[in-house]
């Protein structure tokens, strides 16, 4: 078979030059003429993968690699929509995408991940590419465009959503994601902690880093991330290898001078071969070489390493790729685990996730040197004529003596042939004790509190594998404080960072006041976490975060984190006279703010309301609408008012569950919805589905009525 594609085509781990240039600039034709390569199926059939059934199951695997990838995607859970959007996909989309052709075979509708929570996880064996080609898909293809634009869905391949749903992320975490871009598992991070309602309220939810060394794929991330409007978000641009401590504030009457924080949650989604995608990366299957797996060990490790310093005692990490080489996989683990003398142990996690088909991780694995031949040690990996090139490979890419005792069972495999999905590789990892003395004296850990497991001996290096030639572990705090930030950025789009201050404003600032004043904000809601990017601009915006991030930012020396972007839009100034406050809420933050706003400005709305206002281009009178929608607005003050639809006031048929809110404008005498056009369309979709009809809507119901 031949497959035909342009492609910009990198390095897997996102760094470094496009390859394949030609005459024809950046994009050049490149055809992958068959889905073999002999090196790669040698090395794989060695590494015996599938244990006693290894023959029968490689082939079961090999011809699987062979299949198109299905498209999966799956509905942004902590949204009160939630669950209408789910109801959406079954009522209106899987009957009609049931009856649909491609190429003349009736398409399986998209089903359920069984083991995603919430049944928000869906898969459909419809490649991506037929999706959006499919005149008979178009109507699904739209829904999904729409919805991920908007953030109620993501588009994300089944097996990258089990990394964060193993991290097991609470409400209130601390949690860092080393390698983050483009965003997909930090959304589901972010998702999990604004999922359940916490005490500490709807903004001071804990602390997301999401790191990319690559500056261009930091802001990708930005712009994947807006959309999900957390302000618990930071996200930064540093060698995860690096990767600088985190300083909170320890003294209260300084709140300047802080000490290294340690996390409770770290994910290392780590660069990686990726041949794990090779279904969906076809290119692969030409580029496939052994060098690449032992040429990001070492990165690997030290990534991992690294993490290890920055969690704290009792925290977990995820390490994951989307490999099927042990090298990139158990080698690192197990490095991970002697390097740090046993401190992070490998955790069970079989019952987790029931549904999910997995195999264990490797207990031994091969190792196959550049020239194809395989070796059972470091001393025979230098040869004459391979020890230049093998030289900067560390002698963990073989197996440890002790890796029988280091659980490698434990780490989770997912092949192609198992649930048709992408291949990948996870394990869940946690540190049962401080990396050294001087770890154990972060400020929030209390190692009494964690009773050490017992671990196997960290074996002695042979001859051959020299304490130099071992990835070493570095615990020294002083030593990490990479470079200050830089001005230059790889993104053409990406503006200099020192061009974009991150100002806090007062909780006293007279803007604040007007607006607490004019929404009759209650005091829960903080007054003094909001920062501007310019002070000088008449489109001033109000960008809202969390406390951690407030505390984080107030240190100086926590510039060095390299922050590219913070904050939700929330209050946003419009440059209009005669109202006594000229800020409008911003819809991203609605959700967090609603719940502290008074009455003064919320007017309720009818289905009928809701129409018009989406129908519209821009403002319309006043007098267009219901009569107590009508009367109730021509009595406000001028300015940004709240329109809430109840489920209560839905007409018949409607799966409507919770309420909804909307900010709009009170203009001179016209109403205007303050959404963007994506915004609009995914709402007139969700709430005025084929089954609604404008007749239906014309009665209104009883609870309506009493609308004033
Ligand atoms: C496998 S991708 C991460 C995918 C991401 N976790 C997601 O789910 O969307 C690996 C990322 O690591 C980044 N990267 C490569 N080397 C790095 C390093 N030394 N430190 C931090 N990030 C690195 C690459 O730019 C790339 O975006």
């Amino acid at each position: 078979m031949t497959a035909r594609f342009n492609k910009w085509k990198k390095n897997r781990n996102g760094k470094g030059k496009p390859r394949d240039q030609g005459t024809e600039g950046n994009y050049k034709s490149i055809t992958v003429t068959e889905k073999s390569n002999a090196m790669f199926e040698r090395y794989y059939r060695a590494q015996n993968l599938f244990g006693a059934d290894n023959d029968t199951e490689f082939s079961a695997f090999l011809s699987q690699l062979q299949v198109i990838l299905p498209t999966a995607f799956r509905i942004t859970g902590n949204r009160s929509h939630a669950l209408e959007l789910r109801a959406q996909i079954e009522r209106d989309f899987i009957p009609y995408i049931q009856a649909a052709e491609v190429d003349g075979v009736l398409v399986e509708p998209p089903k359920p991940i069984p083991w995603y929570p919430g049944g928000f996880g869906w898969q459909m064996t419809v490649p991506r590419i037929a999706l959006k080609k499919s005149e008979s898909l178009k109507k699904f293809h739209t829904f999904l465009v729409t919805e991920t634009e908007v953030g109620n869905i993501s588009r994300q391949e089944t097996v990258s959503m089990i990394p964060p749903l193993l991290l097991d992320v609470h409400p209130g975490q601390r949690i860092i994601d080393m390698c983050a871009a483009p965003g997909s598992k930090t959304a589901q991070i972010l998702e999990a902690l604004h999922a359940e309602d916490a005490s500490d309220g709807p903004v001071d939810r804990g602390l997301v880093i999401a790191n990319d060394a690559n500056l261009k794929r930091a802001c990708m991330l930005v712009h994947q991330t807006k959309r999900l409007h957390s302000p618990c978000l930071l996200v930064t641009h540093q060698d995860a290898e690096q990767m600088s401590n985190v300083l909170y504030p320890t003294k209260p009457e300084d709140p300047t001078y802080g000490e290294p924080a340690r996390f409770d949650r770290i994910l290392c989604d780590v660069p990686c071969s990726g041949d794990g995608t090779i279904r969906k990366n076809l290119l692969i299957w030409n580029d496939w070489k052994i060098a690449d797996g032992l040429g990001l060990h070492t990165v690997q490790v030290k990534i991992a390493q690294r993490a290890a310093v920055l969690l704290q005692v009792g925290g977990r990490m995820v390490y994951s790729t989307c490999s099927f080489n042990p090298i990139e996989n158990e080698a690192v683990v197990a490095e991970l685990i002697n390097s740090t003398e046993g401190a992070m142990q490998l955790v069970d996690v079989s019952d987790q996730l029931p549904g999910l088909i997995r195999r264990p991780g490797l207990p031994t694995w091969k190792v196959m040197r550049k020239d194809g031949e395989f070796v059972d040690q470091y001393a025979d990996f230098m040869t004459e004529t391979t020890a230049r090139s093998h030289n900067k490979y560390p002698c963990s890419v073989f197996p440890p003596a002790n890796a029988a005792d280091l659980h490698l069972e434990r780490c989770i495999r997912i092949y192609p042939q198992l649930q048709n999905t992408g291949g990948f590789f996870v394990a869940v990892l946690e540190k049962i004790r401080p990396l050294s003395k001087r770890d154990r004296k972060t400020p929030q850990e209390n190692p009494a509190d964690v009773t050490p497991e017992p671990v196997a001996a960290i074996p002695e290096p042979t001859e051959t594998e020299q304490p130099s030639k071992r990835v070493k572990l570095d615990t020294d705090e002083a030593e990490v404080d990479p470079a200050p930030p830089t001005t230059t950025s790889e993104h053409p789009d990406a503006k200099p960072l020192k061009d974009d201050p991150f100002i806090f404003v007062s909780g006293d600032d007279p803007d604040v006041e007007s607006i607490w004043k004019f929404f009759e904000l209650a005091p829960g809601f903080p007054r003094d976490q909001f920062l501007v990017r310019s002070e000088a601009s008449k489109q001033r915006t109000l960008y809202l975060v969390s406390s951690d991030i407030k505390a984080v930012m107030g240190i100086k020396r926590n510039e060095r984190m390299r922050v590219v972007n913070t904050g939700i839009k929330c209050f946003g100034r419009n440059d209009i006279e005669n109202t006594p406050c000229n800020y409008r809420i911003h819809s991203e933050a609605l959700p967090l703010v609603y719940p502290f706003l008074g009455d003064a400005r919320k007017v309720k709305l009818l289905h009928s309301d809701l129409r018009i206002l989406l129908e519209a281009a821009g403002h319309v009178s006043i007098d267009k609408f219901s009569p107590a929608l009508s009367e109730r607005s021509a009595g406000m003050d001028l300015g940004c008012c709240i329109g809430t639809l109840d489920p209560a006031d839905a007409p018949v048929g409607h799966t409507m569950v919770a309420p909804m809110q909307f900010p709009i404008w009170r203009g001179v005498s016209s109403l205007n919805i303050l959404l963007n056009k994506k915004d609009k369309d995914s709402l007139q979709a969700r709430v005025f589905g084929p089954n609604f009809t404008v007749e239906a809507e014309a009665e209104p119901t009883a609870a309506a009525e009493k609308t004033v």
